[in-house]
């Protein structure tokens, strides 16, 4: 479990992070979402004991990240791809936080080949790795402690649609045996599918926090009536706010049962109702992460 405390960072006069806090349960992939520079890799950072807080605190297992002992066993962390040392060999780049951490060597073999990398590229030297291939290898350093928790900074960079399929089965895999894992993505579609929770941070604050059914409810009810003039004049006048899509369909922020029963009492001909989907999660997630958005949050 990693649980995060009103951690806080300020560079100078600049908060990065801004009184941060949530938690990832064991059994779970957290998404940690926000647009470049929302402060995603500074609170992992600090979760992993690289920055140092200004205010607040995190722990893993219970404990800080600082206080494990051999904490590649505790932890898997994969923040830079580019972080392994360019002038070796994957293989050797493995084999050697294998002697760290006093993992069995044999596992290097087995987890080059879980992450897709085979003899070939094993014996390449890191330097000649394509972000993708580094991803993969930074993978493999992750688990190579047989860790229970995995910390994850953007891994889908530089992978294709094949590639961040086949992480997501390694995430979900991971968690349903019991593992933690917090990964962090600037796009909502690329967690979206895999993730349990979503935390969406913007401006350095926390603007949204729950399962992603949690957050969908909370992102209304695609309404589309025979008249939409009449539709959204009714849901606005009782009360009801409500967004136009480009299909003349309406995202009104209500339950689809308020919806239902205002366009009844106005008399009104539906052809859809139903909870917003995706389309109203990516909605909500564009809204929260703009800066007007995220001071709307704040201001709640
Ligand atoms: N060492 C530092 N010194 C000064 N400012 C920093 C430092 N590290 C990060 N920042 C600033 O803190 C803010 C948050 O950066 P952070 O890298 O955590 O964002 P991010 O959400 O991970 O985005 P990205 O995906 O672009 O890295 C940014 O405004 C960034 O410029």
């Amino acid at each position: 479990m990693i649980s995060v405390e009103h951690l806080t960072k300020r560079y100078g006069p600049h908060t990065a992070v801004n009184d941060v806090s949530f938690r990832c349960e064991a059994g779970t992939v957290t998404g940690f979402l926000g647009p470049n520079g929302a402060g995603k890799s500074t609170t992992m950072r600090m979760i992993c004991g690289l920055t140092p807080p200004t205010a607040g605190a995190a722990t893993v297992d219970g404990r800080p990240y600082k206080r494990l002992s051999n904490p590649g066993r505790h932890v898997g962390v994969l923040l830079d791809a580019s972080a392994q040392h360019p002038g070796r060999t994957g293989r050797e780049a493995l084999t050697l936080a294998a002697q760290v951490m006093g993992v069995d060597r044999g596992r290097v073999d087995s987890l080059l080949a879980l992450v897709g990398l085979d003899a070939k590229a094993g014996r390449k030297r890191v330097k000649q790795y394509s972000l993708g291939m580094r991803q993969r290898l930074g993978l493999a350093h992750a688990l190579l402690g047989d860790p229970r928790v995995l910390i994850l900074d953007e891994p889908a960079n530089g992978l294709d649609p094949e590639g961040i399929f086949w992480m997501r089965g390694v995430l979900r895999d991971f968690a349903d045996r019991g593992g933690t894992v917090l990964l962090s993505s600037h796009l909502l579609r690329e967690v979206e599918a895999v993730a349990d929770r979503l935390v969406v941070i913007g401006g350095g604050r926390i603007v949204a926090d729950g399962t992603k059914e949690e957050l969908l409810a909370g992102s209304g009810t695609r309404v589309r009536g025979l008249d939409p003039d009449k539709l959204e004049w009714a849901l606005t006048t009782a009360g009801v706010s409500v967004t136009r899509t480009p299909d003349d369909a309406l995202i009104a922020q209500a339950d689809a049962e308020t919806v239902g029963r205002t366009a009844a009492a106005g008399g009104l001909v539906l052809l859809e109702l139903r909870p917003a989907d995706g389309a109203g999660l990516e909605q909500l997630f564009l809204e929260l992460t703009t800066p007007n958005g995220a001071a709307r949050e704040a201001a709640r």
